[in-house]
Order: structure tokens, then C-alpha cells, then sequence
């Protein structure tokens, strides 16, 4: 079966400046492949770098070491670990998707557009892009009369249903999700799990960080084990 995304060799390490640059290995010659229609999880013990892999699959981090194929939807490959921040940037557009804990609330712009702006940024029509967006926002039990504030004052329960919504609303070939369900009750959850399994049956790649455990027995294909690297260190 052909990838979405395959790294292989991944290193990284941080250095604490403010301690005489003391070096604290993270992560050793890690590897993931991940299919179309597939979802890892990452599991491992508190601390074994599992939020510091995601970071280097987005293209948050540089990578120490190794290489970060990912496929566009157009079929050619970017390798994220020598991608220029231009070329980030367009990854992020056009084909790696991503939810986070927490949203990032850009001041005074309303909800819906924040979850339009996905599909905004791939071109789709204005009108077109708000409508998908409330529709997802409906989805996921947002009350109406959320969508058109600035989500700065929501709950964290309503300010994940927007950042699942901004994830959720393109069709990226590869999603990765940093505890999608958190917050979340027991509807919202059951909803997510939903979008999830809807989305790796169009295909698209997913990684994720699920600590709640029956989640990720749910839409799990495969689980990675980041191992703590306590010992080398
Ligand atoms: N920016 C940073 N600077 C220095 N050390 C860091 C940095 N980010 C993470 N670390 C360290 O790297 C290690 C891995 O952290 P990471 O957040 O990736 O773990 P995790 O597996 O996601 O943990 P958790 O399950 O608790 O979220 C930890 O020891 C952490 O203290």
C-alpha cells in the first residue's frame, strides 16, 4: 500500500540554554508510516516525546535528524525536515490538517469564519465556506448564537468543538490530533469519533495522541509506542 506520510531516523533534542546547554535527548531514530484510510495512534508513558513527534509531523520543530515524506494531494512528496517555511505553509493548506487541545483565538474574528478559513484558503467560495462551517459547528452542538462571536470568552468544551470544526471542515490527506476529545462530553465525543471514521473512509491519514483509552480502541488501526529515552539522557 502506498503512504501519506513515512518518517524514518527522526531525532530530536532540546537544548536548555538557560542550563549551559544542557542537551536532553527526546526522541531516537523514530519511524511512522501511515496509509490512506489509516489512523496511528501514538501512545507512551508522560514525558516519552509523543506531543514533540506530533510538533516535528506539523512542521513546528525541525528535525535533529532522519526524514518527513509526506504525499500532496497531487501526488508529489514534500519531506517536512528540510521544508522551507514557505513550503510549510502550503503543506498546511493544501495537505496536512491538524486539531489541537487548544484553539488559537485570533481576536474579534467569529467563530464560523475561524472554521471557514480552512476552505477560505483552498479557494472555496465565501458563501460556500461559511455554510459548511455552521453546518459542522451545528454538528458538533455549537448553539447557534456561538457562531458569530469571537470564541475568546467561550468554554473549553466550546472552544474544542470549534478547533475539531477547523480541522474537520477541508478534506486534508493527512490529519493529525492532539487529543481531539478532551473536553468533550459524551455526545461531542461520540461525534468526533464519527468524523474520524468519516474521514479515514475518504482516505485521509490520520496520527493521533488519544489518552482516553476506549477513543483510541475505537478509531485506532495501529498504535506507535514513543519510548522514553530517560536512560540514555
Ligand atoms: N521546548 C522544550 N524544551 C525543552 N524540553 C522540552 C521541550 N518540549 C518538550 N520537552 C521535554 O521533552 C520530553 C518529551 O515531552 P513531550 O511533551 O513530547 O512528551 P509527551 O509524551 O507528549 O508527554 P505527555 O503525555 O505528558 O503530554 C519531556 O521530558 C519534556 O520535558
Amino acid at each position: 500500500m502506498s503512504w501519506t506520510l513515512k518518517a524514518e531516523g527522526l531525532a530530536k533534542d532540546f537544548t536548555l540554554h538557560l542550563q549551559d546547554g544542557v542537551g536532553i535527548p527526546v526522541l531516537r531514530d523514530v519511524a511512522i508510516e501511515v496509509g490512506p484510510g489509516e489512523c496511528v495512534a501514538l501512545s507512551g508513558p508522560s514525558g516519552a516525546g509523543k506531543s514533540t513527534l506530533m510538533r516535528l509531523l506539523q512542521g513546528n520543530y525541525g528535525a535533529d535528524a532522519g526524514c518527513i515524506l509526506v504525499r500532496r494531494p497531487d501526488g508529489s512528496v514534500a519531506d517536512l525536515a528540510i521544508a522551507s517555511p514557505r513550503e510549510v505553509i502550503a503543506l498546511r493548506r493544501d495537505t496536512i490538517g491538524h486539531v489541537s487541545q487548544f484553539l488559537r483565538v485570533i481576536p474579534r474574528v467569529p467563530a464560523v469564519e475561524i472554521v471557514a478559513e480552512p476552505l477560505a484558503a483552498r479557494g472555496v467560495p465565501r458563501e460556500e465556506a461559511l455554510a459548511r462551517a455552521k453546518a459542522l459547528l451545528h454538528r458538533l452542538s455549537l448553539p447557534r448564537r456561538l457562531h458569530a462571536l469571537p470564541p475568546a470568552t467561550f468554554s473549553g468544551g466550546e472552544q474544542q468543538r470549534v478547533n475539531l470544526a477547523r480541522g474537520f471542515v477541508a478534506a486534508f490527506p493527512l490529519m493529525l490530533l492532539d487529543e481531539p476529545t478532551a473536553s468533550l462530553d459524551a455526545a461531542n465525543r461520540e461525534v468526533v469519533i464519527a468524523l474520524i471514521g468519516e474521514a479515514k473512509a475518504r482516505g485521509a491519514a490520520l496520527v493521533g495522541i488519544f489518552h482516553d483509552r476506549e477513543v483510541r480502541d475505537r478509531v485506532a488501526d495501529r498504535v506507535l509506542e514513543v519510548a522514553p529515552l530517560r536512560d540514555a539522557a
